[in-house]
C-alpha cells in the first residue's frame, strides 16, 4: 500500500519505536518565541543541560512586544520580562535570536519561511498553535506545549503518536475576487470549527495547486481552526521556485539534490486516508465571520443566521455568540460597522496581503473615525513593502504603519482594541476577548479588511473601483 505524505515524512524522522508507546520523532526545526519559551529554558536549568542542536533552534520576539516606540522600556512588566528572559536565555544557550530591531525579527510563522529555514519534508515545531503554517511547504509542522519545548530544546526530539488522516480535496477553481482567506473560512464554516479534530489535513486539488506560498501559508495556518494537528501541501514547483533565491535554501548541487528528494514528497496514488472531504469552490465568495469562532462565518453577501434554521444547541451557542458580538440574528453583513481594521498576522501579514490591501485603499481615505492599523508580519516583509511604497499608500489614506509582530492578533501587547470595539480582522481567531477584553472581532481576507476600512461597513470587494495610481503622493 502507498504512503501519505504525511506517513512518508514520519517515517523519514522516526528515531525510536516501541509497541504500544509515541514514537520518538526527530525534529528538524524548533522555532522559539518569548511567551512559550521562558518556563521551559528554566527547567533545562535546573537540570543542568544544555540546548542538544542550537544550530537548529532560531527565537523571535513577536506576541507581547509592542509595535510602536520600542526604543523605550515596555509599558507592560511581564511583555519586558518575557523579552529579557529569551535574550538571556539565547545568549547562555548558543541560539540565534531575531531580537527587537534585527532586520528578519518577525513573527515566528513568517520568518522561517521567508528565510528558506522552512524546506519541504521537514519536521518542525513551536510552542505556538499556529505552526501548521509552514505545511504549506510540505513540511510535518505543529504547536507544542511548553514542557515539550524543553524537551525538544534538550534532545532535539519528541514524543507524538500519529494522527488521523484526512484529504481535503478542493474541487473547482477559486473564483476571481476570493482569496485563500475566503477559501479557508468558507471550508470551516462549511464544516465547523473542529470537523478536523484529531486528524492531519493534506489540501489537495487544482485550486491549491494554482495558489502562491503566501496563499498556501495562509490555508495550513488556519488548520488548528479546524481542530487539526497539522496541515499540509504537497511541494510542487511553485514551492520550488519560492525557495530558490532564500537566503538559507541550500545551493548548488545541494540545491539540486535537495529538489530531487522534494520531488518525493506527494501522497502515493494508492496511499490511504482515514478521511476524504471534497469541497467545491467554485462559489467561495468574500467571507466575513459573525459569531466568535471561526467557523460562523458567512458571505459579504449573507446575514448573521436566523436562528430558527438552527438545532437548539447550536441555537444556544449563536445566541450567546451574537449576545457576545452585539449583534442581531437576520441582520445583513454589509450593514455591520466597523471601528477597527487590523491587517497583520501570521495569517495575512506577508507582503502578498499587503499587496493586495494597498491596492484596494490605493487613492482612498480611511473613514473618519476608525483607527486602523497595518502590521506587516516581519521587518523583511516591512522593507519589501517600503521598497514598493505600499506604507506611502496605506499612512496616505489614514492608516498606521507599524513594525512587525502579531499586535493586534491578541490581546498581549499594547495594540488592543477597547471593549465594544468592532475589528475587521486579518487575523484567524475570533474568540471573545482574543483582540481586547470585550471587543468585536470580525475575520475577513486583507482586501476585505481594506475596504472596511474605507467604507466603514463590510463590503463586497469584487466589483470595488481601483484607482490604481491616481491621488496617490509618493
Ligand atoms: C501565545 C501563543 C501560545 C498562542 C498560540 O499558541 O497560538 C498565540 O500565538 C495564539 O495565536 O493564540
Ligand atoms: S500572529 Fe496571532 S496567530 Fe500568529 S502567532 Fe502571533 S498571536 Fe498567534
Amino acid at each position: 500500500m502507498g504512503k501519505t505524505l504525511y506517513e512518508k515524512i514520519w517515517d523519514r524522522h522516526v528515531v525510536a519505536q516501541q509497541p504500544e508507546q509515541p514514537d520518538i520523532l526527530y525534529i528538524d526545526l524548533h522555532l522559539v518565541h518569548e511567551v512559550t519559551s521562558p518556563q521551559a529554558f528554566d527547567g533545562l536549568r535546573q537540570a543542568g543541560r544544555n540546548v542538544r542542536r542550537p544550530d537548529r533552534t532560531l527565537a523571535t520576539m513577536d506576541h507581547s512586544i509592542p509595535t510602536l516606540n520600542r526604543d523605550q522600556p515596555f509599558e507592560d512588566e511581564v511583555a519586558q520580562k518575557q523579552v529579557e528572559a529569551l535574550r538571556k536565555n539565547c545568549e547562555d544557550f548558543g541560539i540565534k535570536l531575531f531580537d527587537l530591531f534585527h532586520k528578519q525579527q518577525g513573527i515566528v510563522h513568517i520568518i522561517a519561511p521567508e528565510l528558506g529555514l522552512t524546506q519541504p519534508g521537514q519536521t518542525i515545531v513551536c510552542g505556538d498553535s499556529h505552526t501548521a503554517t509552514h505545511g504549506a511547504f510540505g513540511t510535518l509542522a505543529f504547536g507544542i506545549g511548553t514542557s515539550e519545548v524543553e524537551h525538544v530544546l534538550a534532545t532535539q526530539t519528541l514524543k507524538q503518536s500519529k494522527s488521523k488522516t484526512m484529504a481535503i480535496e478542493f474541487q473547482g477553481q477559486l473564483p476571481t475576487g476570493a482569496s485563500a482567506k475566503d477559501l479557508i473560512l468558507a471550508l470551516i464554516g462549511r464544516y465547523g470549527h473542529d470537523f478536523a479534530t484529531g486528524y492531519t489535513i493534506e489540501y489537495r486539488g487544482e485550486a491549491i495547486r494554482k495558489l502562491s506560498m503566501e496563499e498556501r501559508m495562509t490555508v495550513c495556518n488556519m488548520s488548528i481552526e479546524i481542530g487539526a494537528r497539522a496541515g499540509m501541501i504537497a511541494p510542487d514547483d511553485t514551492t520550488f521556485a519560492y525557495l530558490s533565491d532564500k537566503p538559507y535554501a541550500p545551493e548548488g548541487d545541494q540545491w539540486e539534490q535537495a529538489q530531487a528528494e522534494w520531488e518525493n514528497l506527494f501522497s502515493d496514488v494508492d496511499a490511504v486516508f482515514d478521511k476524504v472531504v471534497e469541497f467545491d469552490c467554485s462559489k467561495v465568495e468574500p467571507q466575513v465571520t459573525w459569531g466568535t469562532n471561526p467557523g460562523m462565518v458567512v458571505s459579504v453577501n449573507g446575514q448573521v443566521p436566523p436562528l430558527e434554521d438552527l438545532s437548539l444547541e447550536q441555537r444556544k451557542i449563536a445566541e450567546s455568540a451574537l449576545a457576545y458580538m452585539g449583534l442581531e440574528p437576520g441582520v445583513r453583513i454589509q450593514d455591520i460597522e466597523v471601528d477597527t481594521v487590523f491587517i497583520g498576522s501570521c495569517t495575512n501579514g506577508r507582503i502578498e496581503d499587503l499587496r493586495e490591501a494597498a491596492a484596494i485603499v490605493n487613492g482612498y481615505s480611511v473613514k473618519d473615525g476608525i483607527r486602523a492599523l497595518v502590521v506587516p508580519g516581519s521587518q523583511a516583509v516591512k522593507a519589501q513593502a517600503e521598497s514598493e511604497n505600499l506604507d506611502r499608500i496605506f499612512i496616505d489614506a489614514g492608516f498606521e504603519w507599524r513594525e512587525a509582530g502579531c499586535s493586534m492578533c491578541l490581546g498581549m501587547n499594547p495594540d488592543i482594541a477597547k471593549p465594544g470595539d468592532r475589528v475587521a480582522s486579518t487575523s484567524n481567531r475570533n474568540f471573545e476577548g482574543r483582540q481586547g477584553r470585550q471587543s468585536r472581532s470580525h475575520l475577513v481576507s486583507p482586501a476585505m479588511a481594506a475596504a472596511a476600512a474605507i467604507t466603514g461597513r463590510f463590503t463586497d470587494v469584487r466589483g470595488w473601483p481601483l484607482r490604481t495610481g491616481e491621488g496617490v503622493t509618493r
